[in-house]
């Protein structure tokens, strides 16, 4: 920290320091002095977000040691420098990706025993014919393909009983506040060839807003007659206040006789099937519904 007569040498740097609050110190420094250092990797941490932003204190030396200045990392805006200091931008991290929140889902496997996983398999089997085209809130025909049972009560019965068993753990390993569950729907989908479900979320709308969770039960023949169908879960963002989903997902496999939890909130998409057969029979079948508070 040097005097103001010093500002001519080449050696020295001019440096405004611009704090909260509107508050300015001019300082002269050593081009390699390290508190001009910290000064300028304080200002890089906090515009990339970084963790060694964290707050530290600094203590300048002005009117040639006679005062000093002290102020939080936190309170400093910006530094102007004279000359001018460039400072290279740090290419790889992308500020945005700093925001993105994880999605994260459970998936149990053998939800089933194996009796009753293949009385399950029997019984869509045997009811194809109820089985109805799916459609969407906003009835768009490109949205969803596949079919839906909405009237299974054998099997609805069974499977809201062994999710209310768990339901306790499963909100808990979400990391959710627990919650007083209203209901529990269930509907029974199958996947053929081609069938999709572009990406959505399960409560946008008045009469699914109490929906919390998802769960989606997988059952079909073994072996596997189909291929794709993965459910892409996204990561969300928030972009003016409103939760928006990311670019990355989480791929989940439809396993046989697995069972997964996700927040109802998230975008998740159902990728086409492939089931070169195109035997009802070789679908991807599906119970799945939603948790109410
Ligand atoms: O079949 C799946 O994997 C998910 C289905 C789904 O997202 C839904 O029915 O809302
Ligand atoms: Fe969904």
């Amino acid at each position: 920290m040097e005097s103001a007569s010093q500002q001519f040498d080449p050696k020295y740097v001019k440096v405004q320091l611009l704090l909260a609050g509107g508050h300015q110190y001019t300082i002269y420094l050593k081009s390699d002095a390290p508190v001009l250092h910290s000064l300028l990797t304080t200002i890089v941490a906090r515009a990339y977000k970084q963790e060694s932003a964290s707050q530290t204190l600094f203590q300048i030396p002005i009117n040639e040691g006679h005062s000093a200045l002290c102020f939080s990392s936190d309170n400093l805006v910006g530094v102007e420098t004279e000359p001018p200091i460039w400072v290279q931008q740090i290419e790889e991290i992308k500020p945005q990706y700093l925001d993105i929140l994880n999605s994260i889902y459970i998936q149990i496997d053998n939800f089933l025993a194996p009796n009753e996983h293949e009385l399950l398999i029997k019984y869509v089997l045997e009811r194809e014919s109820d089985f109805v085209s799916t459609s969407t809130s906003t009835n768009d025909i490109n949205y969803r393909r596949s079919m839906v049972l909405y009237s299974f009560p054998e099997f609805s019965e069974l499977i809201v009983k062994r999710i209310q068993t768990i339901i306790p753990d499963v909100i808990s390993k979400l990391g959710l506040p627990s919650f007083a569950i209203s209901q529990i729907e269930s509907q029974l989908t199958a996947h053929n060839d081609g069938n999709y479900y572009k990406i959505h979320n399960d409560n946008g709308s008045p009469e699914t807003a109490t929906r919390e969770l998802t769960y989606v039960y997988y059952f079909y023949r073994e072996p596997k007659p189909f291929s794709g169908g993965e459910l892409l879960i996204y990561d969300s963002k928030i972009e003016n206040n409103f939760y928006v989903n990311a670019e990355s997902f989480k791929t989940v496999e439809p396993r046989n006789n697995s069972i997964v939890f996700f927040i109802s909130r998230y975008m998740h998409e159902v990728k086409p099937v492939i089931c070169p057969s195109k035997a009802f029979a070789d679908s991807r079948f599906t119970i799945n519904g939603w948790v109410r508070r």
